[in-house]
């Protein structure tokens, strides 16, 4: 198992990636699209979202991904996934709108670079409300900041606006109206045609292609339907294109949120079958329609028993906090992080010791 940290766009920093190297981290998930530019996962509501996309019309470049992972080897560290397409990629991908063949090529194209450089994994998440309706609230040990989920009553939430997805603009000009509903059946159709085009693609190249569950896991959100709001979804996702390049990012938080079904059974289950590409580690309280993310060692889930799962299936890959609650002091975000990531290390080497 390897210990890494997710760094946001504006955090891909020399002095980052030394504090992760600091912390024991031999591995960087890097986020290239322009969201938390104050480095932490923030509520969001009608008024607030993770705002504008930055890369309307242009692809991340081989150049720009190869001048991140050097600047991350030079610190001795591995670049190993680049987390989420930027919604100016693949907007009508996840919409059905008509720039959709057009986006799917775009996708390609990014998922052949990235084998190019040597980034083994793109994180993804094929959804259309995304990360919404999170407040911060004091709700970790000690007061700390975190994020809680309560989900409003369904007339309650709104309609996506036209222009919006995933919780970003990609396009700020649209005109009024929303998406209105999308169901089930509508989702899963677009998720099997992403993946039937980018599969092959992907397996070519080198890269796997690893699906974030909902977050938050609820059956449907904003009058949308969600796809993996269930641990056995994922299950499905897999079916549709078997390959080792069709894999999970694996959000324990998410799916310890989710009301059926068993986690340490999941990780089990999904880790033996070697289709975890890296996992979100973290830790929560309460399930839909009402949780709240704490810190790593007093939320529901037993880390320290999933760990040991994981060792028993072998698995080699990378594990991140994914995110944390804020500490009290000048360095909220790194102070979360240290906290987390040191006790990942430390579960890790006490599983290595009695081999
Ligand atoms: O990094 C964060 O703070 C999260 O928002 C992500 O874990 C997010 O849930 C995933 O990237 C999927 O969008």
């Amino acid at each position: 198992m390897k210990l890494g940290l997710g760094l946001y766009r504006r955090m891909l920093t020399t002095q980052n990636f030394r504090f992760a190297k600091q912390a024991g981290c031999t591995h960087i998930v890097a986020h290239l699209v322009d969201y938390f530019p104050e480095g932490k996962l923030h509520g969001t509501d009608n008024t607030r979202t993770w705002g504008v996309t930055q890369n309307q019309g242009r692809l991340w470049s081989e150049e720009e991904l190869s001048d991140l992972k050097r600047a991350i080897n030079a610190e001795g560290l591995e670049l190993e996934a680049i987390e989420n397409f930027d919604p100016s990629h693949w907007h009508d991908v996840l919409l059905d709108g008509p720039q959709r063949e057009q986006q799917l090529e775009g996708l390609k194209t990014i998922i052949r670079r990235m084998g190019k450089v040597g980034i083994p994994v793109v994180g993804y998440n094929f959804s259309l409300a995304g990360v919404w309706a999170h407040r911060e609230v004091p709700c970790a040990r000690g007061g700390a900041i975190a994020v809680e989920f309560e989900a409003l009553p369904e007339d309650q939430q709104p309609p996506i606006p036209h222009g919006q997805v995933w919780n970003m603009t990609y396009d700020p000009d649209a005109q009024t109206g929303n998406i209105g509903t999308v169901t089930e059946k509508q989702l899963w159709d677009r998720l099997s045609h992403f993946l039937n085009e980018l599969v092959p693609v992907a397996e070519d190249s080198g890269v796997r292609l690893a699906a974030h569950p909902d977050d938050p896991p609820m059956p449907t959100l904003r009058h949308t339907a969600r796809l993996v709001h269930q641990s056995r979804y994922y299950d499905r996702l897999l079916e549709l294109v078997p390959s080792s390049a069709n894999a999970l990012e694996f959000c324990l938080g998410s799916l310890q949120e989710m009301t059926e079904g068993n986690v340490y059974e999941a990780v089990d289950h999904f880790s033996s079958l070697g289709k975890i590409a890296y996992i979100h580690f973290r830790n929560v309280r309460g399930k839909v329609p009402h949780y709240k993310e704490v810190f790593v060692d007093e939320g529901d889930l037993d880390m320290l028993k999933v760990l040991k799962i994981l060792k028993k299936n072998n698995y080699q890959g990378v594990i991140i906090p994914d995110h944390t609650p804020q500490m009290d002091c000048a360095a909220p975000w790194h102070a979360g992080m240290a906290h987390a990531l040191g006790y990942i290390r430390a579960a890790i080497q006490t599983l290595e010791e009695t081999e």
